[in-house]
């Protein structure tokens, strides 16, 4: 059966063919290096990794009433290490113009959160500002993770591996990933649960990289939770877009780490 990461995949195998037929010259970032491993290596709390996401397959619409630039400063001022912002346009109503605008207001690293198969959209996803990119190996053959890992450390990218089972993190600690995430939610079925966090923490961790834990952190307990598992970092999304109040729903989530956790 097709699952919605299937979708997904078939939709970016387009919008990289249009990339290529439009022949556009792709220009090189003019933004400044930003480092969340530099970041997370002296961290004395969790690390939040603060989501812009106006919409997702699973939720719908989440918020589409906040700008982009004007959410992620509130994210800055906050405390959080670094942004995330939703490249896609057709799941998640993002966009590369979010990216930049995001880029223009903040001084942390970026993530761009998109569904990476191809090196032209890392090069797209340098170009707007971002400073680190995301390779899910649910969604890529073995030998095109190599590819791309090695494309964007070219770059001077930092690249964040996600995977949501013990096999799937096997293939990641392979390409020798110093930022490893392990995503709570299933993403063919939607299914969401921090004992993934708890479960693939240990392997994660012996391999010396830093772990986020993604997806479905929404209290103080949540964050002590994959912390207390080993997590160094957290990728929020939702809690944070709908929250009244993002500067009190940031305080809950910043717990301290354990002694000597990014040692
Ligand atoms: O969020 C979804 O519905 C989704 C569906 C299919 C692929 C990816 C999806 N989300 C991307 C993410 O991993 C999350 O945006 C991110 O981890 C934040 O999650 P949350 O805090 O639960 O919004």
């Amino acid at each position: 059966m097709e699952t919605i990461l299937d979708r997904i995949i078939e939709q970016k195998k387009k919008e990289v063919l249009l990339l290529q037929e439009s022949k556009e010259i792709i220009l090189e970032s003019e933004f400044p290096k930003r480092s969340l491993i530099e970041k997370l290596q002296t961290a004395k709390e969790l690390s939040i990794i603060a989501e812009y996401k106006r919409a997702s397959p699973s939720k719908g619409l989440i918020n589409n009433g906040v700008e982009p630039e004007v959410q992620a400063f509130i994210y800055e001022n906050s405390g959080a290490s670094a942004i995330s912002v939703l490249t896609d346009s057709t799941f998640f109503k993002g966009s590369f113009a979010d990216l930049k605008k995001v880029r223009q207001a903040v001084n942390l690293p970026i993530l761009c959160k998109d569904f990476i198969i191809s090196p032209l959209q890392i090069d797209v996803a340098s170009a707007h500002g971002a400073n680190i990119i995301l390779l899910i190996v649910a969604a890529l053959e073995e030998s095109q993770l190599h590819e791309l890992f090695q494309y964007a450390k070219g770059k001077g990218l930092e690249v964040l591996v996600e995977v949501h089972n013990q096999n799937e993190l096997e293939i990641a600690l392979k390409t020798g990933a110093k930022l490893i995430g392990v995503n709570n939610r299933d993403l063919k079925t939607f299914t969401v649960s921090l004992e993934v966090t708890e479960q693939l923490a240990e392997i994660a961790k012996k391999s010396g990289a830093f772990l986020i834990s993604e997806s479905g952190i929404h209290t103080e307990q949540d964050a002590q939770r994959v912390r207390n598992a080993g997590a160094n970092g957290i990728l929020v999304g939702e809690a944070l877009m709908v929250s009244q109040d993002i500067e009190k729903s940031f305080m809950k989530l910043r717990v301290p780490l354990q002694e000597g956790v990014n040692k």
